[in-house]
């Protein structure tokens, strides 16, 4: 599968901190959620991958254009929404428009006008008469309307209403379906990243801690409930997260498949339960969270 963005060896240092050196790529067609604590640095990474900050080293590669000759040409074919929204507040929105469409060579302007009518954002309202929610999707309705091929997406939804929230991943789930385009999409919440993505990056205390395929992660990582006594030891040491619960015991593995077949007969009599985790679960655990 062809690789639509590649990062390789990306360092970016702050006083106190360090992001990377990070390695990822994301291929053709599919939307990338990260994932990470507070002050992880998914902000600095999505940053560092548009020259917003200027990393220390290593390169970002996209579309097969490096960073550092062809930021221009990257610009143009990279939709970012970032955490915050900046315009020129005095002007309308039909203005903005118009003056950011002279930025990008693939600007579709009937594509804007309809993205604002589903968005319900009045083109002669100015900036700063725009909700919090509005000026999110205004910079979502911006982001879509050059036809980027990439999507770089630093928590989009977190102001947003649930029904706008469920038409905006709609929207990106469109994007990286036509095969060609690719979202990486950092969010707290992990229902959004479950809902759409195929990929999951953590990232913790500035390095890549699991990129995985989503669907593989959720099957791996199970809560097994067990009766003292029902499970061989060597696979109740396997456990972590050991908690007491009604039906007796349980703990978590991170590797289902390889205890699968100890596992199925004790299921199929009802001395174990399995119960699937979610990426939040997963989270805590990679944090050191979870009872080891
Ligand atoms: N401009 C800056 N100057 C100094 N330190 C910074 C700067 N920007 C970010 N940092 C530090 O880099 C680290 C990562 O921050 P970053 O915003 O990338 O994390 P994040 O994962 O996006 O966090 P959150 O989930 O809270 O948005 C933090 O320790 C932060 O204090």
């Amino acid at each position: 599968m062809n690789k639509v963005v590649e990062v390789k060896d990306l360092v970016k240092k702050y006083p106190g901190f360090q992001l990377g050196p990070i390695d990822l790529e994301i291929p053709e067609g599919s939307i990338v959620g990260l994932i990470g604590p507070n002050g992880a640095g998914k902000t600095t990474l999505i940053k560092s991958m548009l020259n917003l900050v200027h990393r220390d080293a290593g390169m970002v590669r996209i579309m097969g254009m490096d960073l550092s000759k062809n930021e221009r040409e990257i610009k143009d074919i990279v939709g970012y929404v970032g955490e915050h929204q900046y315009f020129y507040e005095d002007k309308r929105v039909s203005w903005l428009g118009n003056f950011v469409s002279s930025f990008y060579s693939n600007w579709n302007n009937d594509l804007f006008r309809e993205l604002l009518e589903k968005y319900q954002i009045d083109p002669k309202k100015r900036a700063r008469e725009l909700s919090k929610g509005m000026r999110v999707k205004l910079s979502f309705a911006i982001a879509i309307s050059h036809n980027p091929k990439v999507m770089l997406l630093d928590e989009p939804t977190s102001g947003l209403d649930p029904i706008v929230r469920r038409e905006i991943l709609e929207e990106m789930r469109n994007i990286a379906g036509d095969e060609k385009r690719s979202v990486l999409i950092s969010s707290h919440i992990t229902d959004d990243i479950d809902r759409i993505a195929d990929y999951v990056i953590y990232l913790l205390d500035g390095k890549v801690a699991l990129y995985s395929e989503k669907d593989s992660l959720l099957a791996e990582w199970k809560r097994i409930h067990y009766v003292d006594g029902e499970l061989p030891d060597s696979l109740q040491n396997s456990l972590f997260d050991k908690t007491e619960t009604a039906f007796g015991n349980s703990g978590i593995t991170s590797k289902y498949s390889e205890l699968k077949a100890l596992l199925d007969p004790l299921l199929q009599e009802g001395r174990v339960k399995v119960e699937n985790l979610g990426l939040d679960d997963i989270l805590i655990c990679l944090v050191g969270k979870c009872k080891k």
